[in-house]
């Protein structure tokens, strides 16, 4: 018997088997069987080690990615997030491939993508580890999603073993380029004014490194808040309320109920400020703005930005803009390509 048959045989019998006291221990059984059966499908063996359905294609504005322990209730969360179905069950592995989905918030459009839950030794390829990590490499964040039913070490077995390929946890790669020389020191340049990094401190980061001459830019204020991720603690309508709390207490943390639709909205609105999106209102000559539509920038974008999201042409015919927002020095203040935008400016492009 093949093992898609074997999956088949027990998921149907613990359907026909009526759950009570007397059953709890055969169904427990049936479940830990199943779940093993479901384990050995996610080993890679002959094609599928190639990581199909894992290849999905980047859409939206940003990509998350959900990566948690098998069961901690990922899949309901994209179903309730965005609507697309994923199959849930109550036993591991239920995932076996790359889900997407997407929803909308505050203007942006966010791919979110549901993945196999992973395993200890996913780092070393175990379950789908590599195919999981390597669409994590693709995130512009990782949601990590832990079962507040479960022991607290979770989060730190969950954090190692990202850090272990090199998915660094609350510490996003900030847009710092370095060019190693043979000679001179270090040169430091940050065209954007620094709020805590100073020449010492790339000086001593890049010593730890081994690396003593080279010339290094930063191109935007990289501040130690940027690089914290969000973790979800699902599953809070099964703890008590005192449990509740002290885990919310944690830091970045989020506490929801993908089931029972407790904290949504909260979870959304961490994600978009952890994106770091910029909002910007356009709006015409002798015209209110048109606060309905905006345009979704990344963080650091400039007038320049805003124009290419608009029509590929429009810096060709640009004479000035106009600000009106907490970017500018007074309301409107003229501007060119490079000003930088903040989050709900509003703009208007003047042409030649
Ligand atoms: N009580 C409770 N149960 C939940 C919640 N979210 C998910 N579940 C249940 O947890 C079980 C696992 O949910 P899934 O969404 O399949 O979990 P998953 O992380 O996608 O699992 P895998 O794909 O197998 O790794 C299901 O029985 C869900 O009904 C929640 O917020 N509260
Ligand atoms: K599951
Ligand atoms: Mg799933």
């Amino acid at each position: 018997m093949g093992i898609l048959e074997k999956i088949a045989d027990i998921e149907r019998e613990i359907s026909k088997t009526q759950k009570n006291k007397a059953t709890e221990y055969h169904l427990g059984l049936l479940k830990g069987k199943l779940a093993r059966y479901r384990a050995e499908l996610l080993e890679p063996k002959g094609s599928a080690a190639k990581g199909e359905g894992f290849d999905v294609l980047k859409s939206g504005d940003a990509r998350v990615v959900l990566i948690g322990f098998p069961s901690v209730g990922k899949s309901t969360l994209l179903s309730k997030l965005t609507g697309t179905k994923s199959e849930v069950a109550n036993y591991e592995f239920t995932t076996l491939t790359c889900i997407p989905g997407k929803f909308m918030y505050k203007g942006a459009n966010i791919q979110l993508l549901d993945l196999p839950g992973i395993i200890q030794g996913a780092s070393e390829g175990k379950g789908r580890g590599r195919q999981v990590i390597a669409v994590a490499r693709t995130a512009d964040m990782v949601l990590m999603m832990l079962d507040s039913t479960k022991s607290h070490s979770q989060r730190e077995l969950l954090e190692k073993e990202l850090e272990t390929v090199g998915i660094r946890l609350n510490k996003k790669t900030p847009d710092i380029y370095y060019k190693v020389k043979k000679g001179g020191g270090i040169s430091y340049n940050a065209v954007v004014k620094q709020s805590q990094l100073t020449e010492r401190l790339v000086a001593d980061i890049l010593q730890q490194y081994k690396v003593f001459n080279a010339e290094v830019l930063v191109r935007q204020d990289v501040t130690i808040d940027e690089f914290i991720d969000v973790v979800a603690y699902n599953k809070i309508d099964e703890v008590t309320i005192e449990e509740v709390d002290k885990i919310a207490r944690e830091d970045h943390t989020v506490v929801i109920s993908a089931e029972e639709d407790l904290n949504m909205e909260v979870l959304k609105d961490s994600i978009w400020e952890h994106l770091n999106l910029l909002r910007v209102y356009t709006k015409k000559h002798g015209e209110y703005p048109d606060f309905s539509e905006g345009l979704i920038l990344r963080n650091g974008a400039t007038i320049e930005t805003a124009c290419h999201s608009i029509h590929r042409s429009l810096v060709n015919d640009f004479k000035y803009g106009l600000v009106w927002g907490t970017s500018s020095k007074h309301n409107p203040q003229r501007v060119g390509l490079s000003h930088a935008l903040e989050n709900e400016d509003v703009i208007q492009i003047v042409k030649k």
